[in-house]
């Protein structure tokens, strides 16, 4: 995602005499972050969300930016005439991926989530946890720049659900940008870059010090200490994906990364060429100062 996604006094109301669900809303999505919205239900989550996917126009006021943008909806029509595989390549193609690399695509996508033994079953005999799944998958396939996920963990088992935490991680890391929408206050507990809560039709920022349920610094974090080739800077993704990162002597890092980002830490740190030497990974305490949002590459 190259440029910010802007909502400028934002609003929206269901019919022209209706009353208004948003209004006055302001709101930046900047490349690489991750925002988390909450709210009671009913105040307009879903509304916001189907309005930064691009899938609904405000009633007044102006949204820029265009992103390559996918989209998790609350309820996913499973009910389509394809299998899942054949869902997914299809939708793979629209993205512009080649029939191959759809194909190929949608297959590791419904690996990841452990639902791979279902490519050839028909989404109308998909459980309602693999329909899910395959909701999940469709919105990844194509490498969005901004991706929306409306309670898209609701029905995914233990493992699918750690899974799609690290395929936010993934996308943040590769500078996208992900906003979701959840009901559990632990989901991506301590990550999301910034938290608003829907109420009386605008939008409020939580503030870090308002963390009592999923505030951005709570959550398990890991800490990894790597040595990097003399004089190296930290490789971008890694950067992106920590938390926080301290010299502890030279060439050598300490890095807190929230749990669920551990994987992709790792990842830059050992595909970085040169490659860095990961000394130590281990479970740490939420304590660690806060990267300054401003140092994000
Ligand atoms: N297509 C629609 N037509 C008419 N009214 C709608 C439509 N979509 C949403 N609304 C109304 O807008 C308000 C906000 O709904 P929305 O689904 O955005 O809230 P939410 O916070 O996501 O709710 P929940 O937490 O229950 O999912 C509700 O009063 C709802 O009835």
């Amino acid at each position: 995602m190259h440029r910010d996604l802007r909502l400028t006094a934002v609003g929206r109301r269901y019919g022209i005499r209706g009353p208004w669900v948003l209004r006055g809303v302001d709101l930046v999505i900047a490349p690489g972050t991750l925002t988390r919205i909450e709210g009671a239900n009913g105040t307009g989550k879903s509304t916001l969300l189907r309005l930064l996917a691009r899938l609904d126009a405000p009633s007044e006021g102006r949204i820029t930016g265009r992103p390559r943008t996918a989209y998790v909806p609350e309820r996913f029509p499973s009910s389509l005439p394809f299998t899942a595989a054949g869902y997914l390549t299809h939708l793979g193609s629209v993205h512009g991926l080649g029939r191959d690399t759809a194909a190929r695509a949608a297959l590791t996508w419904l690996e990841r989530f452990g639902a791979g033994g279902y490519a050839g079953t028909p989404m109308a005999r998909l459980s309602k946890g693999t329909s899910q799944k395959v909701a999940v998958a469709q919105a990844l396939l194509g490498d969005p720049e901004l991706l929306v996920l409306d309670e898209a963990w609701t029905g995914l088992d233990a493992a699918a659900r750690a899974e799609l935490e690290r395929a936010v991680a993934e996308r943040t890391a590769a500078g996208g940008a992900v906003v979701f929408v959840d009901h559990d206050p632990r989901r991506l507990a301590g990550v999301p870059d910034a938290t608003y809560t829907v109420t009386g039709g605008g939008l409020l920022r939580r503030s870090d010090s308002d963390s009592d349920s999923g505030g951005t610094a709570d959550g398990p974090v890991t800490v990894v200490v790597a040595q990097g080739p003399a004089g190296a800077p930290l490789p971008p993704e890694a950067v992106r994906a920590a938390r926080s990162a301290e010299e502890t002597a030279p060439g050598r890092h300490r890095l807190t990364v929230p749990a669920s980002h551990s994987d992709v830490l790792l990842r830059a740190l050992l595909t970085a060429r040169p490659p860095w030497h990961v000394v130590r990974v281990e479970p740490g305490t939420a304590d660690a100062p806060h990267r300054d949002p401003g140092s994000r590459p």
